[in-house]
């Protein structure tokens, strides 16, 4: 029976947790403006809490709220200023010898003027914004203002450690470092942090027809996307060129490369299926790799595989790291799928990142077509049987939110694995499990939608995952 598409991605998600602690150089420490797009390495906890003093949100005038509860226009409060205080000076020197007790006794109350951001002064607790004062006497710091309305308590004062508390966690292992996360770590004072290392990936292509275009147009479509996909997600990653039909210079390139000891995962693209030319699982055996799985319930992609290369050695007394070896089919289509559902959780998880969760999306149109989409698929790994076993079919189409907010998903018309058209406006793949026939939510018309590109940063176009 074929591996189901949950089988594989078990046995993905074991493979590189056995591989994570091997990394090499695992984690780094670089300056927050360079570190958007990396994996956070470790919780950051916040060792304070933020602000840390009680500050002014208007420029206004600091007073004691109480002393206007009975202001009116016909009873208006007189306030003296008695200092001025802008963001960065310290209240309490600005203050010093200002007894507010005796001031307040002389039947004058006392204000400071106060700047946005500036320090709350001890002895007032609400800040009237210049506008809503009014200046009888203007001479520079000792003006008289009148103020006409009740002024609440705590009005325009951000009270100390109300934004960001000392032990929360700010950031968890294995986010992705977005944009506006730089804000509060930056008001936490932390300027470098601890990020995942990017995984360093070969990419190469197969197929002498895209070595001559003698005859047709054998042009490399994967070898680009699958090198600028994988650059996406920030992984470091070279294309290695394009192998040619023949298994001996295929041995001598993947040997190569694998045994630089330079990469941590080599993807190939093409001649894995049944074809005369399709050499990768030979040559792989001729590496000793071991082959964890060909063939895989999923449409398209389904000759797809994936192995380990051996490492030979030990580093340190411990046994050396393996190479991932992923063999995507050649057809466009098939190999983005594949990339985008099964390299694109292993090296998740081998940067300890959750897996993505889906949008939900309403189907429009073929809900009754997607429901029943059941087939069968042939054992890919002994060639032989035919077995009635249900794939996870992945289609790509356009994803978008309607007037009235809602999410539909418009499956492309023509699904082809060799066409590339539909890629012009696709911007999402629709997953669809297997046994969809029966399956109430895919019934309801709702599927499950994640953006063609994998990467993390800008807008995240992924529900929160289930609390
Ligand atoms: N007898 C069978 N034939 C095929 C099966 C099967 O199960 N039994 N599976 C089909 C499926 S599904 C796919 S997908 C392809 C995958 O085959 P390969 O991985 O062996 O790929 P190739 O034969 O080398 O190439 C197939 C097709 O893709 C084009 N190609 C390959 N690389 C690239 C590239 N880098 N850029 C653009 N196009 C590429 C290649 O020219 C071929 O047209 O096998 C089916 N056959
Ligand atoms: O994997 Mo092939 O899926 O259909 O092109």
């Amino acid at each position: 029976m074929v591996l189901s598409y949950q089988a594989a991605l078990s046995i993905l998600d074991t493979v590189a947790n056995g591989q994570k602690i091997h990394r090499r150089d695992a984690q780094q420490q670089i300056p927050l403006q360079e570190a958007v797009g990396r994996i956070v390495a470790s919780d950051i906890v916040s060792a304070e809490s933020t602000p840390a003093h009680d500050t002014s949100a208007m420029d206004g005038y600091a007073i004691r709220s109480e002393a206007t509860s009975e202001a009116s226009e016909r009873t208006p409060v007189r306030f003296q200023v008695r200092g001025r205080i802008a963001a960065g000076d310290d209240p309490r020197q600005v203050l010093q010898g200002l007894d507010t007790a005796e001031v307040t006794m002389s039947g004058i109350e006392p204000c400071v003027e106060i700047m946005t951001g500036a320090g709350f002064p001890e002895g007032f607790d609400a800040c009237v914004r210049f506008e809503d004062a009014e200046t009888v006497i203007d001479c520079d710091v000792s003006s008289t203002i009148v103020v006409t309305k009740p002024v609440p308590v705590n009005a325009n004062r951000r009270l100390a450690g109300n934004d960001i508390r000392n032990g929360d966690v700010i950031l968890q292992a294995g986010m992705t470092l977005q944009v506006g996360h730089l804000l509060p770590l930056s008001s936490l004072g932390i300027k470098s942090i601890a990020v995942e290392a990017k995984p360093r990936v070969a990419v190469f292509s197969t197929g002498k027809e895209l070595l001559s275009q003698s005859y047709g147009l054998g042009r490399d479509m994967n070898g680009p996307y699958l090198t600028a996909a994988l650059g996406e997600i920030g992984a470091d990653v070279d294309f290695c060129g394009v192998l040619d039909d023949d298994p001996t210079s295929m041995y001598r390139h993947l040997q190569t490369v694998a045994g630089s000891g330079a990469y941590e995962v080599i993807i190939t693209s093409g001649a894995v299926s049944k074809g005369r030319f399709d050499h990768i699982p030979d040559v792989l055996a001729q590496m000793d790799a071991e082959i964890l799985f060909h063939g895989v319930a999923m449409r398209p992609g389904h000759p797809v595989l994936f192995a380990l290369l051996p490492a030979g050695g030990t580093v340190d007394g411990t046994a050396k790291r393996k190479t991932a070896f992923f063999g995507l089919p050649g057809n466009p289509g098939a190999a983005a799928a594949c990339f985008r559902f099964l390299v694109v959780p292993y090296l998740r998880a081998l940067s300890g990142q959750t897996q993505e969760a889906p949008v939900i999306a309403s189907l429009v149109g073929q809900v009754a077509s997607v429901a029943q989409h059941t087939v069968s698929c042939n054992d890919k790994r002994n060639g032989t049987a035919t077995h009635a076993s249900s794939p996870d079919i992945f289609r790509h189409g356009v994803l978008q939110s309607t007037p009235e907010g809602m999410l539909t998903v418009q499956p492309s018309k023509d699904q082809s694995p060799a066409k590339l058209n539909p890629f012009i406006t696709a911007n999402c793949w629709i997953h669809l499990p297997p046994h969809g026939h029966g399956n109430p939510k895919l019934e309801a018309g709702l599927v499950e939608c994640y953006p063609i590109s994998a990467a993390t940063t800008g807008f995240p176009l992924t529900s929160l995952p289930p609390t």
